[in-house]
């Protein structure tokens, strides 16, 4: 038998989706079992309860973050950019406006930014599931290389002018605030 190895999911679906997680999780639990998860709040605590009914003795190690609209989204993108998460089953409802849209636009886009694997339905869950690299040891994913947008600043003479030239700025608009500021009354 091929070694198990032990993934770290990210579980996260929009209320008209979290029916459609649970079967997921349950359909597939076996699968599902020495894993490691994170999950937003609702979503988290409706899963484990299903899971622990259905295997009542087996220790889910589940991660329960805040709600998604009370930050739990960023958390989830926090954990990614930490390195923490190495799949998100993150199942979306495209029929609903979400207050934080603004929070799962940033967590979908922290998953290219670290080139993790994400997913935002029930289909491709099933494909990810499945597929053979999902229990392969050898498959590393490739971390994108952004060190020169981080780093592209550091040249010191393109800093040291930047630098130079908001001092300018600031000299030149503080030389005109005083020369707006009326002369005190004698
Ligand atoms: O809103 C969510 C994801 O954007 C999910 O949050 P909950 O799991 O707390 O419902």
């Amino acid at each position: 038998m091929e070694d198990f190895v032990k993934r770290n999911i990210g579980l996260v679906a929009h209320d008209a989706n979290k029916k459609d997680l649970i079967e997921w999780c349950l359909w597939n639990s076996k699968k599902l079992i020495g894993h490691k998860f994170y999950s937003t709040g609702t979503t988290g605590h409706m899963i484990l309860a299903a899971l622990s009914k259905k295997h009542p003795d087996v220790k889910w190690d589940f991660t329960i973050l805040n709600s998604g609209p009370l930050g739990g989204d960023q958390q989830m993108g926090s954990l990614i950019v930490g390195g923490s998460i190495d799949y998100l089953f993150f199942f979306t409802d495209p029929m609903t406006m979400q207050p934080h849209d603004s929070d799962v636009r940033a967590l979908t886009r922290l998953c290219n930014v670290e080139n993790i694997v994400v997913c935002c339905n029930r289909s491709t869950a099933d494909h990810i599931i499945s597929s053979p690299l999902f229990q392969d040891a050898t498959y590393k994913r490739i971390k994108p290389d952004f060190s020169s947008y981080a780093h592209r600043f550091a040249n010191k003479p393109l800093v040291e002018e930047a630098v130079k030239s908001v001092i300018e700025e600031q000299d030149t608009k503080q030389t005109l605030e005083k020369e707006d500021t009326p002369a005190p009354e004698k």
